[in-house]
């Protein structure tokens, strides 16, 4: 028996193939079928026997007219592709949803399908071609007549071609009498609306868990979590906010506003359209509240934190910072100093916190330029954002390399799995601080400089760029100029650089800040020691090549070596002491010519001014006269007072009033063993 042709013409190619594919599975074994679209000639090769199926009413009205001869039609009734109806499925609740079809009358008959199938959660508005503006859209949808659906709608979903109903199905079945085998036909027509079922209750049961699923996760949450829908009924209340407002989760559920909150600015601020944050008190509880609306779901989810949580949560922050060493550690109340040239810097600094443009800090070193630059982020917008500092001489430059820009995975063969941010990346957001940068390799420079034009980097090895916002703050304590007329950095970069400029002056430059600069180390040690006024002195003098890191090293030094709890000339460094006696005897080098007697006085008298001194006390004339009973024949006062004088005049004491009395200084501590050694060897 020959088979039987069904001449299947179709609008477009994919309907044309999606029909196709359904009658083969279903009647393919049985029908010749043959299928065109609507602009082909379908007609020329046909037998008188044929039938002709036109896959809508609307494709056969555009071609009746030039095939007046067409008998034996059938218009197929069209129905949703069942495989996609997942897809719907997942469209939020109540949004709003344009359908797109070709006529108006196949995008009635698709809703109406949709509805039949119990698809119903959503709005559906019918396209029409003669309407040109759709006001609220969430989502357009449409069985493959994509192009038809207006340009200006975000979201679209292409649901497939829709296929032929059981009625057409069955009519088919007759017409070419296949009734016989009608039972193997129905049944794979049906495998497809029971899969379709199950897809449905599946979704369903889904839906169920799902629910429970997110109820468990919403109650874990340490936030309060309230969703309130459009018309002020509450969809979601968790039980953290229960446990706030003092009130039965599950019983508010589905109810107002009103009675779960009670609180009338509270509500308030949750229905009105913005969408921000706000402090409340209410009954006591410091409460911070963010809400947001989200306009497909139309809700709005409400988050609640008590501002305890909340400063708890920005300390263990700032804690994980911290430990990152991300973090800056000083700000501008850790600079020490009263003299002008450091008041002005900090002045200036603080002024170049207000910006976001590089700043380069010069200074010699030891000034404070990383402190400086510590302050500067602090005092920032960028405070809260990381602080990472880089030290561009202590690493080798292809180490140095790899630590600011990161490398992907496999770049080197000891590389880290799944590649490692670079320091650029870490510092997104905050500042940088490249100390050294006169240390620079050319070749790091250039990349710096791309990374200063373009606020982009690329990791070692990789080829997305990730754009990044860095402040980037550098410190010299070489002069960069003298770099520049050399050739070993680069012009370009060094102006990148030094947008903003900050120079730090040297502490010999400002000796006024020496005691204050003492007393505050002395402090950070967390140790208490008085300080002999001769070692302040004696650190004065001094000209602190490592400026203000010397000093505290010096002091770090006594400090430890100290035996009492009073810092002592001979408590300082030799090196130091050296340096200061070379200084001094330069500038008093008369010898001195001195009686057996004068030098037994001497070495007396200093000696108990260097005792008293050790015990934090005044050394008086008085008291120095009543304790010279020890020498052949005692001072008197006025003796005591000639001596002192000469002492002073040979700079082996200071005198001071009051408390601060006489001091020994180094050049009377060196007077008086020398004199020591004198009297042994007679
Ligand atoms: N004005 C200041 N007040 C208190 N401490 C200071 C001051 N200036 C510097 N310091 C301290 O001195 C030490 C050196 O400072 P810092 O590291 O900032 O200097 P630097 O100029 O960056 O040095 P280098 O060029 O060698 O890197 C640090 O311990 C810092 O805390």
């Amino acid at each position: 028996m020959t088979k039987q042709t069904l001449v299947l013409v179709c609008g477009t190619n994919e309907t044309k193939h999606a029909l196709t594919n359904q009658l083969y599975l279903l009647i393919g074994d049985y029908v010749t079928i043959t299928s065109y679209t609507i602009g082909e000639d379908f007609f020329s090769t046909a037998n008188d026997s044929d039938t002709f199926l036109f896959s809508s009413k609307g494709v056969y009205d555009e071609v009746k007219n030039k095939y007046p001869a067409l008998t034996k039609i059938i218009i197929a009734n069209r129905t949703l592709n069942y495989e996609n109806i997942d897809q719907i499925l997942l469209i939020p609740e109540n949004s709003s949803v344009l359908v797109v079809n070709d006529t108006v009358e196949t995008t009635l008959e698709l809703i109406e399908a949709l509805q039949h199938l119990g698809i119903d959660h959503l709005n559906y508005t019918p396209f029409s071609e003669k309407k040109w503006f759709y006001e609220t859209v969430d989502i357009a949808i449409s069985p493959g007549e994509m192009d038809l659906i207006p340009s200006y709608v975000q979201n679209k979903m292409n649901i497939g071609v829709r296929l032929l109903d059981i009625s057409t199905v069955f009519y088919l079945v007759k017409l070419f009498k296949l009734e016989e085998i009608s039972a193997i036909i129905s049944q794979k027509y049906l495998r497809s609306l029971v899969n379709l079922n199950r897809k449905l209750l599946n979704s369903e049961k889904d839906a169920i868990k799902l629910g429970m699923h997110l109820q468990h996760v919403v109650n874990s949450v340490d936030d309060g979590v309230l969703a309130v829908r459009e018309d002020g009924i509450i969809t979601v209340f968790n039980d953290k906010l229960a446990q706030l407002f003092n009130v039965q989760g599950d019983k508010v559920l589905g109810g107002s506003l009103n009675e779960a909150l009670g609180d009338g600015g509270l509500i308030k601020f949750i229905l009105e359209d913005e969408e921000k944050t706000q402090f409340f008190t209410i009954d006591n509880l410091d409460l911070i509240v963010y809400k947001y609306h989200s306009l497909q779901q139309k809700t709005t989810v409400v988050t609640v934190k008590t501002l305890r949580d909340t400063m708890e949560m920005e300390k263990s922050a700032r804690k994980k910072q911290n430990q990152n060493g991300f973090v800056a550690k000083y700000d501008f109340n850790d600079i020490v100093g009263e003299d002008s040239t450091i008041t002005e810097a900090i002045l200036v600094a603080k002024k170049l916190s207000r910006s976001h443009l590089p700043v380069l800090i010069e200074g010699a070193t030891g000034t404070g330029k990383e402190l400086f630059a510590h302050s500067i982020h602090q005092h920032s917008e960028r405070k809260n954002a990381p602080f990472v500092a880089v030290n561009c001489s202590a690493l080798s430059d292809s180490l140095l390399e790899s630590e600011l820009f990161g490398y992907e995975e496999g770049t080197f063969t000891d590389a880290q799995k799944g590649g490692k941010k670079g320091l650029f990346e870490l510092a997104d957001g905050g500042t940088i601080f490249l100390d050294e940068i006169g240390d620079l390799h050319p070749t790091l420079q250039s990349k710096l400089l791309r990374v200063l034009q373009e606020n982009e980097i690329r990791r070692i090895g990789g080829s997305k760029i990730i754009s990044i916002n860095v402040r980037v703050i550098s410190a010299t304590n070489q002069i960069l100029e003298n770099q520049l007329a050399e050739g070993t950095f680069r012009p370009d970069l060094f102006y990148r650089l030094n947008v903003l400029s900050l120079r730090l002056s040297e502490l010999q430059n400002r000796k006024s800040d020496i005691p204050l600069l003492i007393t505050h180390f002395i402090k950070e040690s967390g140790k208490l020691f008085r300080v002999d006024g001769a070692v302040v002195d004696a650190l004065t003098d001094y000209d602190w090549p490592g400026n203000i890191r010397e000093l505290k090293n010096t002091l770090d030094y006594m400090i430890t070596v100290c035996d009492g709890r009073s810092l002592q000339l001979h408590d300082i460094p030799k090196d130091r002491i050296q340096k200061v006696k070379v200084k001094k005897k330069q500038t008093n080098s008369e010898p001195i010519q001195l009686t057996l007697m004068d030098k037994q006085e001497y070495m007396f008298i200093l000696g108990e001014i260097k005792q008293s001194n050790e015990k934090g006390e005044p050394a008086s004339r008085r008291m120095i006269a009543d304790n010279s009973k020890v020498l052949p024949i005692p001072l008197t006062t006025q003796q005591v007072r000639h001596r002192l004088d000469f002492l002073e005049k040979h700079l082996y004491i200071t005198k001071g009033r009051g408390r601060a009395g006489t001091k020994i200084t180094l050049e009377g501590i060196d007077f008086l063993i020398s004199l020591k050694e004198n009297l042994k060897s007679i």
